[in-house]
């Protein structure tokens, strides 16, 4: 039913239907508060509809076209190339024993749709949800802070606005894409400017990649465009690939990226970007200095922007109702999550700090906990020291958990700290799959043999990053992992070796 003009009041208002909103809007109703969530585009957020479940479907499509190049390695495809373009085109055909021939498949209309589906289906499980919840309603519409007790939404569907007030808001309105002041950018075809969201809709393969930024959405995009049949190159500011990891986790990744054919500049600083009017392919030209100083021109059909994201603060006026932000316009929060303003709440990444789907759960949780649950003899739950685990869904993946080297050192000093690292390729499970890729290392405390962080580059380093987190969660010695008993041959077995390189 369609929201009706006017003033609607109740006891609790979440803005944005985030990771954290949506379930914590459940929660609220079914507690009894009546309770309204207001979302401006698509139930779910950024995660379900442009983030995580629709880049990692593509993903999937980039790691078939992978294996089925690299088939002939495993000795079970046959794949004559002749007159084909790598990468590029395609055709099936079945041969006199009745095996199928294949070269190449990359149809990109194929790889959106079934991306397309799988957001679909996602999503309208979540609508579905949400309008079985009885005591909350969904209003589709953007909503604006008149006051601290008051919203003005304007409604999704014509032109109406109405005021919405609560005893309690929850802001939820996460990020979006950042673009850079660069001069030029504004002069290109829209078309040929992409970022996270308008990648994955692309009909047709790049010719040539160019990618600003080496981190989460450059690096899984561009091995993901690369593996379909793009040129790609990378362009990163600093002097590696993902800046807040260790050197030697960077450099591995960039060298998995160079075997794969993507193209890295390190230390790049744009200095300008014009439309090329050359011929069809390309579109765009990036103007920047190499490493001596020398004007490089580098053109490119289409121009992947990922440095970034910024919080959709700007437009809620938060002044109207008080709350303050940071200096990057995130919304300042204490431990539970609560603003300067005591009954305004801010949850998931419009609040800062590490941005991702499972720590904006986790603020549901808090909420929940501390709002729904609250009980007198149990303290406050709070951010203070929780886990903040990541894997970036390059192949090989970049699991991560606690701190890294130079965070361990900073805290415990050095003469505390030991570290270890194994290659991938001493592990057996990957050397028998042949993708034995990458490294893993150990931060331990060498007094107490706790472990105070972990990263695995390597196949499923998601999973065995969380083996270890899961011993980080209980406190385990090292000793534990090194002396567990791990089915053969399984990808956790490389923890009983790992510990052995420590120093
Ligand atoms: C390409 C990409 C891939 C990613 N992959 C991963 C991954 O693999 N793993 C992972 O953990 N994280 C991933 N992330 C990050 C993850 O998507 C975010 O951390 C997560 O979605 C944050 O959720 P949130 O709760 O902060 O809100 P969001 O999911 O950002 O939702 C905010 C909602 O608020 C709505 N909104 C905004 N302003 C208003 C307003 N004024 N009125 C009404 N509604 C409003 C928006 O429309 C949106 O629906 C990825 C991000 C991107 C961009
Ligand atoms: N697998 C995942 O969990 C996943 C995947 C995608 C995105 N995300 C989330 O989305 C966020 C945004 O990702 P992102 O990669 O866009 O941002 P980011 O902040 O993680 O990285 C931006 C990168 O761009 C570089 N950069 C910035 N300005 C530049 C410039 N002018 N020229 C060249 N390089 C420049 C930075 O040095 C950095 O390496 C991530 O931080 C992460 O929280 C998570």
């Amino acid at each position: 039913m369609a929201t009706q003009p006017g003033v609607k009041k109740y006891d609790a208002v979440i803005i944005g239907s985030g990771q954290s909103g949506t379930p914590l809007a459940s929660a609220l109703a079914q507690s009894g508060r009546t309770t309204a969530l207001i979302e401006k585009a698509h139930v779910g957020g950024c995660c379900i509809n442009e983030g995580c479940t629709p880049t990692k479907t593509m993903i999937a499509s980039g790691r078939v076209a992978h294996l089925a190049h690299r088939a002939a390695e495993y000795g079970v495809w046959n794949v004559p190339s002749q007159n084909l373009e790598k990468g590029h085109k395609v055709y099936h055909s079945k041969d006199e024993g009745g095996w199928e021939k294949v070269n190449q498949v990359v149809d990109m209309q194929k790889v959106r749709q079934r991306k397309r589906d799988i957001v679909d289906s996602f999503r309208s499980g979540s609508e579905g949800r949400l309008d079985k919840q009885e005591g909350l309603e969904v209003i589709r519409g953007d909503a604006v802070f008149k006051d601290e007790r008051t919203l003005t939404v304007k409604l999704a569907e014509g032109e109406e606005e109405i005021e919405v007030e609560a005893d309690n808001f929850f802001v939820n309105t996460g990020e979006r894409p950042s673009r850079p002041n660069l001069p030029g950018l504004d002069s290109l075809d829209p078309s040929r400017l992409l970022d996270s969201t308008t990648i994955m809709e692309l009909d047709e393969v790049p010719h040539h990649l160019i990618v600003l930024g080496g981190s989460y959405v450059g690096l899984e995009f561009g091995q993901l465009f690369r593996r379909l049949g793009s040129r790609v190159t990378v362009l990163q500011r600093g002097k590696q690939l993902v800046p807040h990891e260790d050197a030697e986790i960077a450099d591995a990744l960039k060298e998995i990226m160079k075997a794969e054919g993507v193209r890295v500049v390190l230390n790049t600083t744009v200095a300008n970007i014009k439309p090329d009017e050359g011929t069809f392919e390309h579109k765009v030209i990036v103007f920047y200095p190499d490493k001596h100083g020398r004007d490089v021109a580098l053109s490119g059909s289409h121009l992947l922007i990922a440095t970034g994201r910024t919080p959709n603060t700007d437009t809620l006026n938060l002044e109207a109702a008080g709350v303050e932000v940071d200096g990057s316009g995130h919304i300042k929060v204490d431990e539970k999550l609560q603003t300067n303003i005591p009954h305004i709440y801010a949850l998931g990444d419009v609040h800062g700090g590490p941005a991702f789907t499972h720590m904006s759960y986790d603020d549901f949780r808090i909420l929940k906990a501390n709002i729904v649950s609250a009980s007198s003899s149990s303290p406050p739950s709070t951010t203070r020291y929780r886990q903040v685990p990541y894997v970036m869904y390059t192949d090989p993946q970049l699991g991560h958990i606690g701190l890294h080297e130079h965070e361990a050192r900073a805290k415990y000093g050095d003469a505390s700290i030991k570290t270890a690292t194994m290659p991938m390729a001493y592990v057996a499970r990957a050397l028998e799959n042949d993708e034995s890729r990458g490294l893993m290392k150990a931060v331990v405390h060498g007094v107490s043999g706790q472990i105070l962080g972990f990263t695995c580059l390597g196949l499923e380093g998601g999973e065995i990053m969380s083996i270890v987190q899961t011993a980080m969660l209980g406190k385990l010695h090292y000793t534990v992992l090194q002396n567990a008993i791990y089915a053969h041959p399984s990808l956790a077995e490389s923890l009983n070796n790992l510990w052995g390189f420590l120093q």
